[in-house]
C-alpha cells in the first residue's frame, strides 16, 4: 500500500484472491456499510493492522459521507438500479478509496514515524478526492498532477481552493494519460522515489481497488445476491472501478456481467470488441474524467488473460508505448468471458440526462449517463442490472444544465467553492522539472 508501485515498473496483485462462501455472502444482507467492509476486506489485510485497528480505520473513513447507507440504490426502472457513489465529502467514488487509505496511511506511518510524498495523476477527481483525504496531515505531502484546461471547474476549485500547505495542484501541459505516464516515471526514478519516499494514490495502488470490491457487494446482496446474480454496468478509464467488480466475482459473488461502458475515448470497448489495444488521439469531452486511452488498471486484467504471464505483460506494456499491441485470441476469450463493453457518444450521453431525468427524476452526471445508456442495451430480463454513478452531477454543471434545463446545486458545505481563492502551479510535461519542483516544495 505504501509502496505504489513496483520496482520493475509493473502493478501488484494478490497471490491468492480470499473466498467468501455463499452463506458468508448471505450473512452480509442487512448489515451496514461498514461491516460489510470489513468482512469484504479483512482477509486481504492479513495482520498489518488488528481487527479493532481496521474496524476504527473503517469507521473514521466513512463518517463524513451524507448519507447513511453510504452507497444508497436507487431504481430507475425495471430491474435498472443506480447505485449512487457520490455522497462522499468530494461528490465521486474516489471517497470510497481514498478516505480509506487516507486512514491506512495515517494509522501505518504514525506507528513507523516515517512521513511519505504522494504523487497522484488525475483527470479531476483522484485528485480532489486525495486532496481531501490528505490535507492537513503532518507526515505526507501531496502533489497531484492535472491536465490543465482538461477538468472541469469544480473539480479543479476542488483541489485548488484548501489551504493546507501540505497538499499542491500542478496543473501540466497534456492530457491525463501524460500525466499519469510522468507519475511512472517517477516510480522509475529510483533516486528521487527513495529520495523523496514516493506512495501513489492512485488505482495502480492495490489498496485503491480493494477498498471498491465493497460497494459490488453491497449492492449485490441488496438485491438477492447471493440467491440470485446481478450484473453491473461501469463507466470506465483507468479500469480501476470494474476491475475492482471482477476481484468481487472471484471472490464468489454471482456477477452475471460486468459490463464497461466508455465515451467517445473508447480504445477499451474497441479492445474488448475483438480490435486490439492501439492509442489514439485523446479527444476532451463532456465526461472528463474518462478521457483516457492509456487505462492503467487493464494490465492487471491482461495479466490474468495471459495466465498471470509477467514476461508477456511486460512486452505488451512496451509495445503500448510505442503505440499499442495486438491481444493473442487466448487472452481475448478470456478477457471477453470476463466483460463486455459498450460505448456512448456525446450526443447519445447527453440524450441519456434529458431522458433519465423524464423517466426517473434522476439527474445523472455524463459519466453515469454514459453507464446508463449502455446498461440499457445490455441488461436482460430477470437479472438486475447494477449502473455505478460514479459522480454527483454538480461537478459538471455545464454539460448538465445544457441537457437537462436544470442546475444541479452543489451540497451546502461547498456553497463558497466559487468565492475561495486558488492555488495553483503551471508546470511543464517535463520529468526532470517535475521532480525539481516537488523536491523544492516538500515540508521540510
Ligand atoms: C466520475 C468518474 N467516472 C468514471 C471514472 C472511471 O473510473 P476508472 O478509472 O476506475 O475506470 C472516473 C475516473 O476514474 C471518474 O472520475
Ligand atoms: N478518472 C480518474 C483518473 C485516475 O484514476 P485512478 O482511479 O487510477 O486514480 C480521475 O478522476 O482522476
Amino acid at each position: 500500500m505504501l509502496t505504489g508501485l513496483a520496482r520493475d515498473g509493473g502493478l501488484y496483485v494478490p497471490e491468492t484472491i480470499p473466498q467468501l462462501t455463499l452463506a458468508e455472502i448471505a450473512a452480509l444482507e442487512g448489515l451496514s456499510y461498514e461491516a460489510i467492509a470489513y468482512r469484504v476486506m479483512r482477509p486481504f489485510v492479513g495482520d498489518v493492522f488488528s481487527d479493532d485497528e481496521f474496524g476504527d480505520i473503517i469507521e473514521r473513513a466513512y463518517a463524513g459521507f451524507g448519507h447513511a447507507a453510504r452507497a444508497p440504490l436507487v431504481q430507475l426502472d425495471q430491474g435498472h438500479f443506480l447505485l449512487e457513489l457520490f455522497h462522499g465529502p468530494t461528490l465521486a467514488f474516489k471517497d470510497f478509496a481514498m478516505q480509506l487509505i487516507g486512514q491506512m496511511f495515517q494509522t501505518a506511518l504514525g506507528r513507523k514515524g516515517d512521513r511519505v510524498t504522494i504523487v497522484g495523476a488525475t483527470s479531476g477527481d483522484t485528485g480532489s478526492a486525495a486532496i481531501e483525504a490528505f490535507r492537513g496531515l503532518e507526515n505526507v505531502d501531496v502533489f497531484i498532477l492535472y491536465p490543465h484546461g482538461r477538468i472541469s471547474e469544480v473539480q479543479r476549485r476542488q483541489m485548488t481552493t484548501p489551504t493546507e500547505s501540505n497538499v499542491h495542484a500542478l496543473a501540466m501541459d497534456g492530457d491525463f494519460d501524460d500525466c499519469q505516464a510522468r507519475l511512472k516515471d517517477m516510480f522509475n526514478d529510483f533516486e528521487f522515489r527513495d529520495g523523496v519516499r514516493l506512495a501513489g494514490v492512485n488505482s495502480i495502488n492495490w489498496g485503491r481497488v480493494l477498498a471498491q470490491v465493497v460497494y459490488y457487494f453491497s449492492s449485490a446482496v441488496a438485491l438477492g445476491a447471493p440467491h440470485r446474480p446481478v450484473s453491473f454496468t461501469v463507466p470506465t478509464g483507468n479500469f480501476g472501478d470494474i476491475f475492482a467488480g471482477y476481484i468481487a466475482k472471484r471472490m464468489g459473488l454471482p456477477i452475471d456481467k460486468l459490463v464497461v461502458a466508455t465515451n467517445q475515448n473508447d480504445i477499451l470497448h474497441r479492445c474488448l470488441s475483438g480490435q486490439g489495444y492501439h492509442k489514439g488521439q485523446t479527444v476532451p469531452s463532456i465526461s472528463p474524467s474518462m478521457d483516457i486511452q492509456v487505462s492503467s488498471n487493464f494490465e492487471r486484467a491482461l495479466f490474468d488473460a495471459y495466465d498471470r504471464d509477467g514476461n508477456a505483460i511486460k512486452q505488451l506494456m512496451d509495445e503500448l508505448k510505442a503505440g499499442g499491441f495486438d491481444v493473442s485470441q487466448g487472452a481475448m476469450q478470456v478477457l471477453q468471458s470476463n466483460y463486455i463493453s459498450g460505448r456512448a457518444s456525446e450526443e447519445e450521453t447527453m440524450a441519456t440526462i434529458t431522458a433519465t431525468l423524464k423517466s426517473s427524476g434522476e439527474l445523472l452526471c455524463p459519466h453515469s449517463a454514459i453507464g446508463v445508456k449502455v446498461a440499457d442495451e445490455m441488461r436482460v430480463t430477470g437479472t438486475p442490472m447494477i449502473t455505478l454513478a460514479t459522480a454527483h452531477p454538480a461537478k459538471f454543471p455545464d454539460a448538465v444544465e445544457k441537457a437537462s434545463g436544470q442546475h444541479p446545486p452543489l451540497p451546502p458545505r461547498m456553497d463558497d467553492l466559487y468565492e475561495r481563492g486558488e492555488r495553483v502551479s503551471r508546470v511543464p510535461n517535463d520529468l526532470a522539472a517535475l521532480t525539481a519542483h516537488i523536491k523544492r516544495h516538500l515540508t521540510a
